[in-house]
């Protein structure tokens, strides 16, 4: 299968067309007002027309109800729901049967003893993000360019797809993917001048190291 690269906390229509010019195959959008990549449902409603299927379009959010997902789906009809706060198992299959759409669950990652929480996801998800856990006085559970130890995922037997996330950027995603045999990167920060701020030549750097790792593979 060929590697997933996403580009989360687009904000901007201009920052939008670069990933998707660029070959993004996710384009995510921060649903979560604390966030400095926060979009309003409107900013959401244009920026998602724009994709016009160039890419699937992802929903970031943080234990939000259901009001909050309804919105969302009218405004944004994301592809996939990438739930990054403390949403239990129950809650992932809950979301998936109100709103008919596969759901990516965040993993917040530290130690090994984070992974306990694999089968039972596993179970639900669709595809399983794992993220370095943020600290506990965080303003926000991720999206912090923050990595964490790469290489608890060394051994990992999951049979669904994953993706690595936390602290990547155009340097170390390379090492990230060989490290973990995740099937797609996903980043922010690493993409950005300031936070919130996307850079173009980091989006375009970035998607292409990703890139060449799959080209290294395949020879
Ligand atoms: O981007 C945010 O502000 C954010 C807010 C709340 C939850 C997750 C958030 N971002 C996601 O976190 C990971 C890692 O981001 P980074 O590359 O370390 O900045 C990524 O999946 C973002 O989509």
């Amino acid at each position: 299968m060929s590697l997933l690269v996403k580009i989360c906390g687009l904000s901007t229509r201009e920052t939008l067309e670069i990933a998707l010019d660029a070959g993004a195959d996710m384009v995510g959008f921060v649903f979560f007002p604390p966030s400095p990549r926060h979009v309003s449902l409107e900013t959401g409603r244009d920026l998602g027309r724009q994709v016009r299927q160039r890419a699937l379009k992802v929903a970031l959010t943080v234990d939000a109800d259901d009001a909050a997902l309804d919105n969302i789906m009218d405004a944004l009809s994301p592809d996939i729901f990438q739930l990054h706060g403390q949403e239990s198992v129950a809650r992932l299959r809950d979301i998936k049967q109100k709103f008919g759409r596969p759901v990516m669950k965040a993993v917040p990652v530290a130690t090994s003893a984070d992974l306990a929480v694999l089968p039972g996801y596993a179970a639900v998800a669709d595809r399983i993000l794992f993220d370095a856990r943020a600290p506990k006085d965080a303003t926000r559970p991720g999206g912090l360019g923050a990595p964490f130890d790469w290489h608890l995922l060394e051994n990992l037997d999951l049979r669904l797809p994953y993706m690595v996330s936390g602290g990547l950027h155009v340097d170390n995603v390379a090492e990230a993917l060989r490290v973990t045999g995740a099937g797609g990167a996903d980043v922010s920060s690493g993409v950005e001048s300031a936070p919130g701020v996307k850079d173009p030549e980091l989006i375009k750097a970035f998607i292409r190291a990703a890139r060449a790792t799959q080209e290294l593979s395949v020879r």
